[in-house]
């Protein structure tokens, strides 16, 4: 054998090595799961964004936008709200109107921000969103909605409470009280009376509510490193859903399914809340390949069940929460606006809260926004995360129109250079007309001040279905960019992750994984398909 001959064999000894090892390489990178990060199919989901150390990818603004509704797809509508459509009361029906809100002026902020800390920024004040000013100034509020009735000239949103409640009850001939309809989670018993004596008090002495909500430094909560938090939430996730995974893999690697076995997989992807299309899809998706691929082994099918719920799940979407600043906010950079939205109870201040630290512990700057002027003990709580984490919190008083509240906070916060602003709105029914107009309004109003980057739609995970529909109408107001699903810590649900990326397109991007301030995680398609499995 000649020289080249030889040469030849070796080169090619060493191309086949070569390809195998790649191969090899490739084949243990997809079995691999990590909480933290890892490359996973939809990689799209990651560029472009900044992994912090919580494990949560954190990105600037601007890099996407919200989906288009792809209202064609939509399956599973009827009967359900969309907006313009109330669950009790005729779509032509008198509804409450829009009311212009004088706004503060861009130049004069420290004005608007008297009877707080005079203008000062400290680490953990709080500032109080004084009633709106006499003279309006720009910049105008959107204009008059829906065929209301106008309003008195110079009215302004200042109701209680408990006006609003029995005003937008007036509305719908519902219940005054949310909790009456019986789709708002139980909460915690907070007295209307005691909410409107705190109300009362505060708007006597503002000045001590900011004494009493500031924090030194040396308060701040020290936040939980990530290795052992990590594992920790990947726990929960496990142990509440393994009973899915044993049920469904247990019948599909036993072997020839017959018409009832596939039937008890698809009730089992229903009680999981996949929802009838998902669950319909996967099935045939499933049929298909058990037969092309011959699965016999429960190796076998665990491999094809995982596929193909990672396949349902991908998304082109970042993952990416866009909670960083455009530019150094030290610098002429602007704050990253976040707006948190949802039903009542969902978990939305919580979930505010403990973004908060997970920028406080990346070492960012935040603003915390109460624009939830309808529960005075909502105020209290994100004061009270504010302090833990040392981020200012602008409050208004209760009763005050939220949209301002909003304004009001992301025009501090680019005065004072921090670097995201994060919004806490009040719980709204998706099915009350006048309430969705008035998160319309917030979103409009924080908009002619600055772009929000990201509007988080805070999902509990265990009201199943209800959460669908609500995305749908939440989506459909403001443009929701990222879903939350809270409360999968005590549920062997959350199918509801598959059917809202499928309808709306909107990423899940975050799962809250108990009431602990740190116990926020990345949603990341992998580890949540394998602790689904068990
Ligand atoms: N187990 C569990 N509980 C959670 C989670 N997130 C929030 N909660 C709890 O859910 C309850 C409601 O949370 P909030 O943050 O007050 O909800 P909200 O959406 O701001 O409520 P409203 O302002 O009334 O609309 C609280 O008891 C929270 O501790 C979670 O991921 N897991």
């Amino acid at each position: 054998m000649s020289t080249t001959n030889v040469i030849l064999i070796i080169v090619a000894a060493l191309v086949v090595l070569a390809a195998l090892v790649g191969t090899g390489i490739l084949l243990a990178r997809r079995r691999r799961v990590s909480l933290a990060q890892g490359e996973r199919e939809d990689t799209s989901a990651d560029q472009g964004g900044y992994r912090a150390g919580s494990g949560i990818s954190l990105s600037s603004g601007g890099t996407t936008t919200a989906p288009a509704h792809p209202v064609e797809d939509r399956t599973e509508t009827e009967g359900q709200p969309g907006v313009g459509d109330d669950a009790a009361v005729p779509r032509d029906s008198q509804r409450r109107g829009m009311v212009d809100v004088p706004l503060p002026d861009s130049t004069d902020s420290d004005a608007t921000t008297s009877g707080t800390a005079t203008g000062e920024r400290s680490p953990a004040g709080g500032s109080t969103v004084p009633e709106t000013p006499a003279e309006p100034e720009s910049p105008a509020v959107p204009e008059q909605q829906g065929p209301s009735e106008p309003e008195s000239e110079g009215s302004t949103d200042t109701a209680t409470p408990l006006e609003r409640t029995e005003e937008e009850a007036g509305n719908t001939g519902e219940p005054a009280s949310a909790e009456a309809t019986g789709t708002m989670p139980p909460r915690a018993p907070e007295g209307a009376e005691a909410a409107v004596e705190d109300a009362g008090a505060r708007s006597e002495s503002p000045t001590a509510e900011v004494e009493a909500d500031t924090a030194s430094p040396a308060e701040i909560e020290p936040i939980e490193p990530s290795t052992g938090r990590l594992e920790r939430l990947r726990g929960r996730l496990s142990r509440s859903r393994s009973m899915f995974g044993q049920s469904v893999l247990g019948l599909l690697g036993a072997g020839d399914l017959d018409e009832d076995s596939w039937e008890e997989i698809e009730d089992t992807l229903l009680m999981a809340d996949l929802g009838a299309t998902t669950a319909s899809e996967i099935i045939e998706r499933l049929r298909t390949e058990v037969a092309a691929r011959g699965v016999r082994t429960p190796d076998q099918a665990r491999a094809l069940l995982r596929e193909v719920l990672m396949d349902a799940l991908a998304t082109t979407q970042s993952r990416s929460v866009q909670a960083l600043p455009h530019g150094d906010p030290a610098d002429g950079g602007k704050p990253a606006v976040v707006l948190v939205v949802g039903v009542n109870g969902t978990g939305k201040t919580t979930t505010t809260g403990k973004l908060a630290r997970v920028l406080v512990a990346d070492g960012r700057s935040v603003l915390l926004g109460a624009a939830d002027t309808f529960r005075a003990a909502a105020v209290e709580q994100l004061g009270t995360w504010g302090e833990r984490v040392g981020a200012e919190v602008i409050r208004g008083e209760e009763g005050a129109d939220p949209a301002s509240v909003a304004f009001e906070s992301v025009q501090r916060g680019a005065d004072s250079g921090v670097d995201a602003v994060l919004v806490d709105t009040a719980g709204r029914l998706h099915t009350k007309t006048g309430l969705m107009d008035e998160l319309g309004k917030v979103k409009r109003v924080v908009d002619k001040r600055a772009q929000v980057d990201e509007v988080l739609l805070v999902l509990d995970a265990t009201t199943g279905q209800n959460g669908l529909a609500q995305a749908r109408v939440f989506a459909d107001v403001v443009d929701v960019t990222g879903i939350v699903l809270t409360k999968l810590d005590g549920t062997a649900k959350g199918g509801i992750v598959f059917q809202v990326q499928r309808e709306l397109g909107v990423p899940v991007k975050l799962v809250g994984l108990g009431e602990g301030a740190d116990d926020l995680a990345p949603f990341e398609p992998e580890a949540f398909v394998d602790a689904l499995l068990g």
